[in-house]
């Protein structure tokens, strides 16, 4: 998907919500557990009940390749039930040399047909720019995680008073444009996302944190935001697991819609819609 049709979605569904599929076994409703494919048939009915309110979906591959071939097969009939008109993000945090990173871009963007794939940039430019030779296809970099190990690298500062996720951002801006590059910038740091969006102000950024780790919409939406909108806010665990009851769908829908309804005010307040 490219930038422009992103933008289009981000409008007419009044949202930039991106729903995490962080399908984890131990939390999906017992009753699910007899089925044939417990994962699928959680992701579908998670779909079915949110994909009015969001323009996004990020399955977390750790929840998938932990159960070897069958995961994987979990892993691709929910990508190809995702509706098409939806940016989808392989969350599998790779990046290795050149020509292996070629072999992790085949298996995102060809084996499985994901418009994105989040990438760790700790091995540099031959490890990222495998992926960014594809078109229409997306890299997203982790820049400031929320997480709090995010404290033992990232806020690192070298002789000039410059941060190791600032100069992440300085160099790989240099790598892809900002039709084909985004960063995770994680929601529970909202001071440093207004640093980071004078950096690289033109590019989308991917803000997971909120919800479950605390990260607040209003300071992202204050401090992340550009003219394209440029947010795609995660939430997975605050939507997935809403209710582990049989209206564990319908409360995840509900959830999700009450999400959309603030991202709509702010749309609205930015005169974007
Ligand atoms: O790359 C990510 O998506 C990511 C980066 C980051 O800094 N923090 C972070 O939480 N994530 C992912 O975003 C999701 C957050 O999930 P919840 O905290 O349940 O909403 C998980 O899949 C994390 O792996």
């Amino acid at each position: 998907m490219d930038k422009a049709k992103l933008i289009a979605e981000i409008k007419s569904k009044k949202s930039f919500l991106c729903v995490g599929l962080d399908t984890d076994m131990d939390l999906i409703p017992k009753h699910l557990l007899d089925t044939e494919d417990p994962i699928f048939e959680f992701n579908k009915a998670i779909i079915d009940a949110t994909k009015d309110f969001c323009v996004a979906y990020k399955p977390n591959i750790a929840f998938y390749e932990c159960h070897g071939p069958k995961g994987w097969e979990s892993l691709k009939k929910t990508l190809d039930y995702i509706p098409k008109d939806k940016f989808t993000i392989a969350d599998a945090k790779r990046g290795d040399i050149g020509n292996t990173s070629r072999y992790y871009a085949k298996t995102f963007f060809e084996y499985m047909d994901f418009d994105a794939v989040t990438i760790a940039p700790y091995m540099g430019e031959d490890s990222i720019t495998p992926f960014l030779e594809y078109k229409d296809k997306w890299v997203i970099v982790l820049a400031l995680t929320s997480n709090k190990g995010a404290l033992d690298f990232q806020f690192m500062t070298d002789m000039n008073g410059e941060k190791l996720y600032e100069r992440v951002l300085k160099k790989t801006a240099k790598w892809g444009t900002p039709e084909n590059l985004m960063y995770v910038v994680g929601a529970t740091r909202a001071e440093s996302i207004k640093t980071v969006r004078k950096i690289v102000p033109n590019h989308f950024f991917l803000v997971p944190g909120f919800g479950a780790q605390g990260g607040s919409l209003i300071d992202t939406a204050q401090y992340g935001w550009n003219d394209d909108c440029g947010l795609l806010v995660n939430s997975s665990r605050g939507i997935l697991y809403a209710s582990n009851g049989e209206d564990f769908a319908q409360k995840a829908g509900e959830k999700a819609q009450e999400i959309q309804k603030q991202m709509e005010v702010i749309l609205v307040e930015k005169g974007f819609i």
